[in-house]
This record gives C-alpha cells, sequence and structure tokens, in this order.
C-alpha cells in the first residue's frame, strides 16, 4: 500500500484529540511510540476515566471538553463517534476560525462539506478512515483532503496518520465509503472468520483453546505472507489447494454457500451504512 518514505515532514507541532476513546488512544499510542512528544498532545474527553488513563499511559494533556484541548492546536484529530460531531464542530468552531488548524476527522461517512459546513469556510480538512489494528502500528487509513489544505498540511495529515501504519489517499470522497466498508470495518470480518473457524473446529472436538491457537496463527501467518510474500492472494491460495485435496473440498463449501457474494453484500451494507450516518447526522 502506497505510503510516505522516511522524509516525512515533522509532525504538527502540537496535536488536539477530540475524543479520547479507542481510536484516539491508537493513535496517540503509536505516535508517543513513534516519537513524537506527550508534551506535543492534548486530548478532550468527557469521561474521566478513559482521560485519567490518557495522561498515565501516555503523559499527554488532557481536558474535560473541546475547546480547552483545540486552543493552541496545529493539528486538530476529530476522534468522536459521527452522532455527536456536529455538535462538537459548533464547540469548536470559533476556535478553529482563529487559528486555521488543519482539522482531520476520523468519523465514518461524514463528508468533508457537512465538515465544513459546521467548522466554518477554508478550513483545511482532511477526511481519513483508520482501523483498530493502528494500536500495534498495523494500521491501514484512507484518506482525502479538501482544496483549503495545503500540499505540506496534507503531508502533516500523513504523517500523524502514518504513524499508526500504511496510508492512502483516495481521489473520491465518495469512495471513502468504500474503504470504511474495506478496512475500516475489515478488521471485525477477520475476527468473525477467525471465532467461526474456530467454533467449526471445537464441534469437530478439537479443544477451544487448541482451536483458538491454530485458528489465530493461521491467520496471522496467512496476513505475513500477503503483506511479504508479494503474490497477489489468489496464487496463495492456489499454492495451498491441492487437486482433489482437502482445501478443494473446502473452498468448493464456501463456493456452494457464495462466500463471494455474500462478502459483496456484506460490504455493500457496510458502504450503504456510511451514506446513511452522513444523511443521519447532518
Ligand atoms: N472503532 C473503529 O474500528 C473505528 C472507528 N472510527 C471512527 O472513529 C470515531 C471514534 O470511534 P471510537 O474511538 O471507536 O469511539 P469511542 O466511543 O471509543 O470514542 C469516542 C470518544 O469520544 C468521547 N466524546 C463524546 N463526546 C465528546 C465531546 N463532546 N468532546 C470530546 N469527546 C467526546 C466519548 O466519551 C468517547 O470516549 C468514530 O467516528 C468512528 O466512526 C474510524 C475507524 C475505525
Ligand atoms: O463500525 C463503525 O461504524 C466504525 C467505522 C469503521 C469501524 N468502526
Amino acid at each position: 500500500m502506497p505510503s510516505l518514505p522516511d522524509s516525512r515532514p515533522p509532525i504538527p507541532t502540537r496535536i488536539a484529540f477530540i475524543g479520547g476513546g479507542n481510536m484516539a488512544r491508537s493513535l496517540i499510542g503509536a505516535l508517543v511510540r513513534g516519537g513524537t512528544p506527550a508534551t506535543a498532545i492534548a486530548v478532550a474527553e468527557p469521561n474521566a476515566e478513559l482521560r485519567g488513563a490518557l495522561a498515565r499511559d501516555f503523559g499527554v494533556a488532557v481536558h474535560d471538553h473541546a475547546r480547552a484541548a483545540a486552543e493552541a492546536a496545529d493539528a486538530l484529530v476529530l476522534a468522536v463517534k459521527p452522532q455527536v460531531l456536529k455538535d462538537v464542530c459548533a464547540e469548536i468552531a470559533a476556535t478553529v476560525a482563529a487559528a486555521r488548524p488543519l482539522v482531520i476527522s476520523i468519523a465514518a461517512g461524514i463528508r468533508i462539506d457537512q465538515l465544513a459546513a459546521w467548522l466554518g469556510a477554508g478550513v483545511p480538512i482532511v477526511r481519513s478512515m483508520p482501523n483498530t489494528p493502528a494500536l500495534i502500528g498495523a494500521g491501514a487509513t484512507g484518506m482525502i483532503a479538501n482544496d483549503d489544505a495545503s500540499a505540506a498540511q496534507r503531508a502533516q495529515a500523513q504523517a500523524i496518520l502514518g504513524a499508526a501504519g500504511a496510508t492512502v489517499w483516495i481521489e473520491r470522497e465518495e469512495l471513502m465509503d468504500t474503504v470504511t466498508a474495506l478496512s475500516g470495518s475489515g478488521p471485525a470480518y477477520f475476527f468473525l472468520l477467525v471465532e467461526a473457524l474456530e467454533d467449526a473446529a471445537v464441534a469437530q472436538g478439537l479443544p477451544r483453546a487448541t482451536a483458538r491457537a491454530l485458528a489465530t496463527q493461521t491467520c496471522f501467518g496467512a496476513g505475513r505472507m500477503l503483506v511479504e510474500d508479494g503474490e497477489p492472494p489468489t496464487v496463495l491460495r492456489e499454492r495451498v489447494t491441492s487437486p482433489g485435496g482437502t482445501t478443494a473440498a473446502a473452498l468448493e463449501a464456501f463456493a456452494n454457500g457464495n462466500l463471494r457474494a455474500l462478502v459483496a453484500d456484506a460490504v455493500a451494507a457496510a458502504t450503504t451504512r456510511g451514506k446513511e450516518l452522513s444523511e443521519r447526522y447532518s
């Protein structure tokens, strides 16, 4: 996946996260591990327990409301749920209008034109879609910027999000809903597959711990091969599949159950939900 080489521009000197939940925690962890000083990061999080954990674990400055964190930030990462994003933007709009920081949204479904309407014209905005493997530095993030974001600001957004894994620019904004359905939600699909494999093996008598260990390591190994081998998934699949063998029997069962159509339906459903989110919360 395309990603910035080592000649990354510096990460903005002051980054404020609005929302300190799962994704913010993943990105903050990645930034701090990557060498961004904790003193450069502020977080607004209303939940006192989460706030305390972020301060304790990473040494970042914490605030109980958005405006306090947004003040003096060069880059703002909007990491709240889509349903509260409009209210959060209203809370920080005056601060954003005064300081014109780079605004990075990670919210599913919410479009750049909605963010611009809520924050005010002329604000540099990058809409992005990371995923939870960001927690271990193995994230995948799609991004798109508006015309108000300079080349340097785009590169800064890429440096922030790239601290947590691979990044890729998306050309048309409507495809961000597809990115959300593919890589944003995608980790859940693989966890579901592992659950199903584990249950299937348990049903045949394998102890659950053994089934989980084998299913987990199989997904890890297959994932590493996808990244490291350089061959497309079709070739890797065919190498496992001996003619008339066990894999062929399993793949036939998948085909009979129309797995590909089911996956297409699932990705289409997630894409549609992304579009619905933007309408529901506009
Ligand atoms: N969980 C995932 O796999 C992914 C989520 N996303 C997007 O990331 C965003 C955040 O998702 P999560 O981290 O999973 O949710 P989360 O619920 O863990 O975190 C959101 C946090 O925002 C806080 N919050 C609520 N109102 C606030 C306010 N007015 N000011 C500041 N903070 C406020 C909440 O207390 C909560 O801790 C969502 O928009 C989601 O669409 C994007 C990629 C993947
Ligand atoms: O399920 C969701 O809406 C969020 C966005 C992508 C992953 N989680």
